[in-house]
Formats: structure tokens, sequence, C-alpha cells
């Protein structure tokens, strides 16, 4: 990409590890997608063909720019909103609506408050037809591996931010989605608990069969999660590189500190600048600042 800083050469590890993840088996393809919505006398294109491959037990977060379409490709590809153009496979069956293969946790928390913990993650398994005896078991053991059985009867209202996020992950895991589609799931949460639920999400993500794409505007967090970063562009949405973060992960969880992490974020952040100033350029030039004589030269 010219003009952006270059991510540093993969380990042999890091190399190996990519291998083993593309020789598995494709989960999701999204190919040349569009959505377009009606604006003014017109249409305005959201989502400008995006193309993208993830596979089983893959980790890729998505970033770019406010207003790049990030929420609108995760909701799509969850099946709440329909695409103008193009297609979007789950394991090879085109997606024409929302379905089992694919769970999402949203921002807010989406509990049902007059539900208990356990009857939330239940909820799902009962809709999905099982007897309740064993949609009980089943919570039980989402809420074990999200440590949260001991607090099985309490009501959301009790819980903390982090821990209602923890009973959505469950809800959504309980169904047994080959997808978990995650929309900025810990942006309302603070620095620490949040720290605290990614470390938490991996751990849960090692354990179990799934794929993840997880949107953030925090490219801390797209670094110290993901396998790969999408990166996309606004007006239209559209990717600008499919990013592979060139680190392991570490016993501990990976740190910032990480020289071929700190790499990876400056590239980032060179990438989507320089899609922003380009952005920029086509919106109306900002008025000119006007300097008070009642202030002196320098700020510093
Ligand atoms: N149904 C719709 N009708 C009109 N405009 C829409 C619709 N859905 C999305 N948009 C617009 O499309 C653009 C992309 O929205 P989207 O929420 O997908 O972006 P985003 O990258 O998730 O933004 P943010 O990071 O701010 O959450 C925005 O300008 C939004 O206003």
């Amino acid at each position: 990409m010219s003009g952006s800083l270059a991510l540093p050469e993969q380990s042999e590890d890091v190399r190996a590890r990519f291998a083993r993840i593309k020789a598995r088996e494709e989960i999701l393809q999204v190919r040349g997608l569009v959505k377009r919505v009606p604006s003014g006398s017109g249409e305005r294109t959201i989502l400008g063909g995006i193309d993208l491959v993830t596979h089983r037990r893959e980790f890729l977060c998505v970033v770019g720019p406010s207003g790049c379409g990030k929420s609108t490709l995760i909701r799509t590809i969850a099946g709440l909103e329909e695409a103008q153009g193009g297609d979007i496979l789950v394991t090879g069956r085109p997606v024409h609506g929302p379905g089992p293969d694919r769970a999402m946790v949203f921002q807010g928390y989406t509990l049902f408050p007059w539900l208990s913990v356990l009857r939330n993650v239940m909820f799902g398994l009962e809709m999905a037809g099982l007897p309740k005896a064993e949609a009980d078991r089943q919570a039980r053991q989402w809420l074990t591996l999200v440590g949260l059985e001991p607090y099985a009867d309490a009501y959301p209202a009790q819980l903390s931010g982090g821990m209602k996020q923890r009973v959505a992950i469950a809800r959504a895991l309980a169904i047994q989605p080959r997808i978990l589609l995650m929309d900025e799931p810990f942006s309302a949460l603070d620095a620490r608990t949040r720290a605290r639920m990614q470390a938490y999400l991996v751990d849960i993500w090692r354990k179990i069969d799934v794929t993840i794409l997880f949107i953030t505007h925090d490219l801390d967090e797209a670094v110290l999660l993901a396998d790969r970063i999408l990166v996309l562009k606004a007006n239209p949405g559209e990717v600008v590189e499919l990013m592979e973060v060139p680190a392991l992960r570490p016993p501990g969880g990976r740190s910032l500190d990480d020289p071929a992490l700190e790499a990876t974020l400056a590239r980032l952040e060179s990438l989507i600048h320089a899609h922003e100033q380009a952005g920029a350029e086509d919106d109306e030039p900002a008025p000119p600042v006007v300097k008070l004589d009642s202030v002196g030269h320098g700020v510093d």
C-alpha cells in the first residue's frame, strides 16, 4: 500500500499458524456484497462490493472510520438486512435471513430483563425445540464457560455491565452457531472491564468451535484480539486491506508492547488516516478559523 507503513515479516510460527487457518474449511464467503439505501430522490451505496472469506475458528476484526458500513456488513451477514447485490454463504449455504448458524452480540445489553440469567440463556435453546430439562442443563454449561453459573438465578439488573455481556455471549453461543457476530460488544464498558472481557472472549473462543467476526472502533482491541483485521473505508464502504496480524497468542495474552503489534497498529492508523483524508477532500471545506486579537502567539 503506497505511503502506509509496512508490517514486519511474519515469523516461521506465525506463517505456519496462518497456513493452518487457511487450510481449514471456509465458514463464511462474502462475494461482491452491495448494500444501497434510499437517499433523497436517489440511492446511496453503503457497501460497494465487499469480498471476504473467513475460515473455521478464525477471529476476524472489522475496523474503519465511522459510517464505513461495519454494522451494515455484520447485520447483512446476520440476515437482519437485505443486500442489493452479491452473495453471502455460510458453510456453503446462501444466507436469506437470520438462522441458527449465526448469532449476534450487540453493544447494548439485549438480555430480557424479566428473565433470570439462566432463563435468558435457555431462551434460544427452548426456541430451538429442546425440552426444558435439557435446555436447563446446556444453559448451565454455557454459564459455567463464561464463569457465571453462580448467578444463574440472578436477574440482569443485578449484574454489572461486563457480566451482562458475558450472559449475552453465553446466550449467543448456546445455540452453537458457526459464526459469532459481535458489534462493538465491549465499547460501553470501562477500560478495565473491557480488558478483562477481551481476555475472557479469547479464552472462550479457544475452547469452542466458532468463527468470530468482531466490529470495533478501537484499534488496540483489534490487534489484541484478531487473527486478521478487515480494514474498511467509507463512501462507499469498501475493503482497504485484509491484514494478517503477525503475532501469536502467548499464554498470558497479547501485549501492545510487542513490536509486531506496535507495527500493526501503526499501519492500521496510517491506512485509516489516509482514507479519512481522501474522504475529507470530498467534503465541504472547513470554514476559516479567525484568530482573535486578544489571543497571543503559541499554544505550547
Ligand atoms: N437503513 C439505512 N438507511 C439509511 N442510511 C443508512 C441505513 N443503514 C445505514 N445507513 C448509513 O450507512 C452508513 C454506514 O452505517 P453503519 O452503521 O453500517 O456504519 P458503521 O461503520 O458501523 O458506523 P459507526 O462506526 O459509526 O457505528 C451510515 O452513514 C449510516 O447512516
